[in-house]
Order: C-alpha cells, then sequence, then structure tokens
C-alpha cells in the first residue's frame, strides 16, 4: 500500500516539475477509497516537503514580490480571463434551482470576487492575496473535495419532487455540477504549463504576487450539519499539487461533461486523471461499514441497503458514462 502512495507521491512530483502548479482529478466508486487514497498521497508530499526544507536548513521557501501593492488587480489573476466573462450577478434575476445548466454569476468586492451559482452556500470566492507571511507545511499538497458542492437540503426540498431529490442525494442532479465545472477551469487556468525562468526548485513555494494565482476559497460540507458551508476549504496560492477528487468529474452527462473537455482539448494545462479500480462487492462492503461505523446505518444490513439505494447505481452510472483516465490504480 505504502509504495503505492510513493509511487502517486513521485508521479505528482513528476507531473509539477517546474510548473508552478498542478492539477489532479481522482475518480472512483463511493468506497473505492478516493478520500483514503489522496490523503495518503498529500501527507507524504507535505512531509517530503517539510524534509526538504530542513535539509535546506530554512523554514519555508518561498518567493514573494517586494512591491506588492496589496491592491486588487484583476487582470494580474491568471484567472481573469475567465472570471471576466462571467456575467454579473443581478440580485432581481430569478434563479432556477433546478436547472443544471444554470451559469454561474459573479459578485465583484473590494479585492474579492465570489461567484455564486443556483445556491449561496456552494459559492466560491477568489482573493488576490496581499501578503503571504504565514506558511506552513500543508501549503505545499492539498485535498479538494468536491463534497461542498452538494446543493443544500432547504434547496433539495424546493424541487419539484422532494422526496426524491433527497432520497437520491448524492446523484448528479443534487449537485450544482457547473459549480464544480467551473472551480474546475478556475484551477485549471492556475495551472497552465509555464517553466520559470530561472526553473525553480519543485518544493520551492511562490507567491500569489508573482503567478497571478489568487487564494480560492471553496465550500465544505459539514458532515453534522448534512449541508455545505460557503467558503470552509481555502486553496492558497501557494498550493502546487491539487488532488480533486469526486464521484462524478469524468461523467460524460449533463454538465459534468465539459470538466473532461475543459481540460482534455487544452496541453497548455499541467493535469493528470488518476482512477481508482474496485470491485462492486468490495467497495460495497467497505461503504456499508463506514455507514455503520458513522452511525448513518444502525446495523450492517441497513448499510448494505443503502449502498444498494443510492452508492451502487451511482457508481453504476459512472462506470458506464465517463471519460478515461490518464492512470488507473487498482485498489488493494
Ligand atoms: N484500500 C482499502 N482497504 C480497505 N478499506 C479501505 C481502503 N481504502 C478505503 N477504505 C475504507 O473504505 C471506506 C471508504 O473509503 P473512502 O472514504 O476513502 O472512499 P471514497 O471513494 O472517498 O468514498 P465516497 O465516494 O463514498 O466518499 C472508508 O471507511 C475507508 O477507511
Amino acid at each position: 500500500m505504502d509504495s503505492t502512495y510513493n509511487y502517486l507521491a513521485d508521479r505528482a512530483l513528476d507531473l509539477l516539475g517546474s510548473n508552478s502548479r498542478v492539477l489532479i482529478l481522482l475518480i472512483g466508486i463511493p468506497g473505492s477509497g478516493k478520500s483514503t487514497l489522496a490523503k495518503n498521497v498529500v501527507d507524504i508530499l507535505n512531509s517530503r516537503f517539510e524534509k526538504h526544507n530542513e535539509l535546506q536548513n530554512q523554514k519555508v521557501n518561498f518567493q514573494q514580490s517586494e512591491h506588492n501593492s496589496g491592491s486588487f488587480q484583476e487582470n494580474k489573476l491568471v484567472t481573469g480571463d475567465f472570471v471576466s466573462k462571467l456575467e454579473d450577478f443581478n440580485s432581481n434575476s430569478e434563479i432556477p434551482l433546478e436547472d443544471e445548466y444554470y451559469v454561474p454569476k459573479k459578485i465583484k468586492k473590494k479585492n474579492e470576487i465570489i461567484i455564486s451559482g443556483r445556491c449561496e452556500d456552494n459559492s466560491i470566492k477568489l482573493v488576490y492575496p496581499k501578503f503571504s507571511s504565514k506558511h506552513t507545511s500543508n501549503d505545499f499538497a492539498q485535498i479538494v473535495p468536491m463534497d461542498g458542492f452538494h446543493l443544500s437540503r432547504k434547496v433539495l426540498k424546493q424541487f419539484k419532487d422532494p422526496d426524491r431529490a433527497i432520497l437520491r442525494r448524492g446523484s448528479p442532479f443534487t449537485f450544482d455540477s457547473k459549480m464544480v465545472a467551473t472551480l474546475i477551469k478556475l484551477l485549471a487556468s492556475t495551472c497552465t504549463r509555464k517553466t520559470l525562468n530561472p526553473p525553480i526548485d519543485k518544493f520551492q513555494l511562490i507567491d500569489g504576487s508573482i503567478t497571478g494565482i489568487p487564494d480560492i476559497y471553496v465550500p465544505n460540507f459539514i458532515h453534522e450539519l448534512k449541508d455545505p458551508t460557503p467558503f470552509g476549504i481555502p486553496i492558497k496560492s501557494t498550493a502546487k499539487i491539487l488532488i480533486i477528487e469526486g464521484l462524478y468529474l469524468l461523467l460524460n452527462q449533463g454538465p459534468w461533461k465539459s470538466i473532461y473537455y475543459s481540460l482534455s482539448r487544452n496541453h497548455e494545462i499541467c493535469y493528470e486523471i488518476w482512477k481508482i479500480e474496485v470491485e462492486f462487492n468490495v467497495a460495497r462492503e467497505r461503504v456499508a461499514k463506514r455507514h455503520y461505523e458513522s452511525g448513518g446505518s444502525t446495523t450492517t444490513e441497513e448499510g448494505y441497503e443503502r449502498f444498494d439505494i443510492n452508492d451502487r447505481p451511482n457508481g453504476k452510472l459512472v462506470e458506464f458514462n465517463s471519460f478515461s483516465a490518464d492512470h488507473y490504480i487498482q485498489s488493494i
């Protein structure tokens, strides 16, 4: 197992090369072990980062612009082109909550831009970094979960068939898929292949005032609240390896398919797609156990039932309707 995680950490570092950032999409059916694998790989990367800095006898090796006015300069953001194409949010316009194709809108504030989809709970915030004085070892590699893009129960209850929406929570139509696609396009724009001159060490962090990469805040999913919270997860401008994990990232249906197209048609983007392969009966055992241990079901039998009602159809959907990945990992 450890050798798989170490191999993947090496692979991510090789992909990064001397680019400012690499994006890795991690997919797999429910229970395939996406979160577990992503966490292990990110931990290895961050501990290597820490060790590297210890060897160099410096806390964090990082490059920052000397003259940073700290003022907001949208045109300096690498995400500027993409964001400028989004329409401004108009508080009078009605948001069709069930429209999967609803296009997110932007709201500009002093030194930040908020991108809002069908529900403000799923919003994303971009902040142009003023100063980046505090860095920790966790700034190097990071997991970006998709859970925060679950539509809130408040929204699902307003669907034409709220019972079905609540029962099938976790299915593609219960996410703000346009916001997921928007986030990936935003992140992709921060991962363009640009060999810096002079080439920099893989482990060197570079301030957003040099790269034009903003800090991006994405929604978190608090399991106790059973709903998303906006801006709960910061993706610092200095993060160099991002692992985005989610079930539907390669789905070739609805707004999800734009994720694959936005990456695969652009060879300028430094990215790779990894898929974990696992037998359904193995995933079923794991998920039923997880449901039971987390209190989501009172017996293991009920855990199996939950897998069969929701996780299995969602898993089958992605197994038969997804684009191909770049690298396949056998779950052990
Ligand atoms: N290789 C493994 N061997 C045994 N159990 C595992 C393995 N990987 C993960 N698990 C366990 O299986 C369960 C599901 O793992 P994890 O949450 O990482 O999967 P996931 O693909 O992210 O699932 P989901 O999409 O449902 O969130 C967890 O309880 C985890 O501890």
